[in-house]
C-alpha cells in the first residue's frame, strides 16, 4: 500500500488538560468533514445514541472510501513507529472497517491481534493472535473472534500498538466507547506510552466534547480518514 502525504495545519492548545494537541489535516480527495456536532450538555448515553446511528447511516461506498484511505493513514502510523505486533478489531455496528487494513499488515509482514471477551474476568479482553487460518467463532455481541488458545494469547505490554474501536471522541483525545469498559480496562495498562494507542473512527464520530469519567482513558493518537490527532 502507498503512503499518502500529509500536510500540516499547525496546533491547538487545551489548556484544561495543559496539554498540546496537534491536528494533522491529510492532504486526501474527501471533502471536509460535515460540522462537529455539540454534544455539549448531553449524557453519555445519548452521545453514544447519536454516534451510533451517525456512523450506521454512512452508505456502503462511504464505508469502503472511508476505510482505505484512513487504513494507509494507519498503516503509516504503524511503519513510523516500527510496530510488528498490532492489535486491531473486526468491524461492528458501522465501525471504519480494518479487513484492507490487516491484510496490508499482513503483507508487511505485520502481526495483528484481535481482543477476545476474557472467559472469566468480567468487564476484561484477552488479545490473541490473528491470521489467516485463525479459527474463529461468534462472541456474546456478535462479533467473530479467534477461538481461546493459550498459545494464541500476547500480553498487554507485547503489543506494540493497540488500534482501539470507539463510538465518539473529541479534540482533546478522549475516548467513549461501547459501554462495557473493556477498552478502558486495557489502556490503563499501558506503561510509558506501550503499546500505543490509537483511536480509528469515521469523522462523524467527533463531538464536541465528552463527559469524562475518572476511568477514562485518553488517547495519545487518533485517526480518522481526513485527520490525525495527536496529544502530547
Ligand atoms: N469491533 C469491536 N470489537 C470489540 C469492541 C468494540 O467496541 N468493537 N469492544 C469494545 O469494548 C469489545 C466488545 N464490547 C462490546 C460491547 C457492547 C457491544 C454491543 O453491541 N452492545 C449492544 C447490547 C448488547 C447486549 O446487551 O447484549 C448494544 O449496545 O446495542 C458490542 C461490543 C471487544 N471487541
Ligand atoms: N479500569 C477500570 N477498572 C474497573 N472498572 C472500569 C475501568 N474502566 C471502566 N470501568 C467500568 O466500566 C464501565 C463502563 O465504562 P465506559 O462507559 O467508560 O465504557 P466505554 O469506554 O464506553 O467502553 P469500552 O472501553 O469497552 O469501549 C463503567 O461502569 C466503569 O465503572
Amino acid at each position: 500500500m502507498t503512503i499518502t502525504r500529509f500536510m500540516e495545519s499547525g496546533a491547538t492548545n487545551a489548556p484544561t488538560l495543559q496539554a498540546t494537541i496537534k491536528i494533522t489535516h491529510f492532504a486526501t480527495p474527501l471533502e471536509n468533514p460535515d460540522p462537529l456536532f455539540d454534544s455539549s450538555g448531553m449524557s453519555r448515553d445519548n452521545i453514544r445514541r447519536h454516534v451510533r446511528q451517525e456512523r450506521n447511516s454512512l452508505s456502503a461506498e462511504e464505508q469502503h472510501q472511508f476505510a482505505l484511505i484512513a487504513s494507509r493513514h494507519l498503516l503509516a502510523e504503524v511503519q513510523a513507529h516500527n510496530a510488528q505486533h498490532v492489535a486491531i478489531y473486526l468491524t461492528h455496528d458501522g465501525e471504519l472497517a480494518t479487513q484492507k487494513l490487516i491484510e496490508a499488515l499482513w503483507e508487511e509482514g505485520i502481526k495483528t491481534y484481535l481482543p477476545i471477551i476474557h472467559p472469566f474476568s468480567k468487564g476484561n479482553l484477552l488479545f490473541l493472535h490473528y491470521h489467516a487460518n485463525s479459527k474463529m467463532v461468534i462472541n456474546q455481541y456478535g462479533i467473530a473472534e479467534p477461538a481461546l488458545s493459550v498459545q494464541a494469547i500476547i500480553p498487554v505490554n507485547k503489543l506494540d500498538m493497540i488500534v482501539t474501536p470507539l463510538v465518539a471522541f473529541d479534540d482533546k483525545g478522549n475516548r467513549m466507547g461501547m459501554g462495557g469498559g473493556y477498552y478502558d480496562r486495557t489502556l490503563c495498562q499501558v506503561v510509558d506510552g506501550k503499546p500505543l494507542a490509537v483511536g480509528f473512527a469515521h469523522d462523524c464520530q467527533q463531538v464536541s466534547q465528552l463527559p469524562i469519567e475518572y476511568w477514562d482513558v485518553p488517547l495519545p493518537v487518533i485517526i480518522t480518514p481526513t485527520r490525525r490527532f495527536a496529544c502530547q
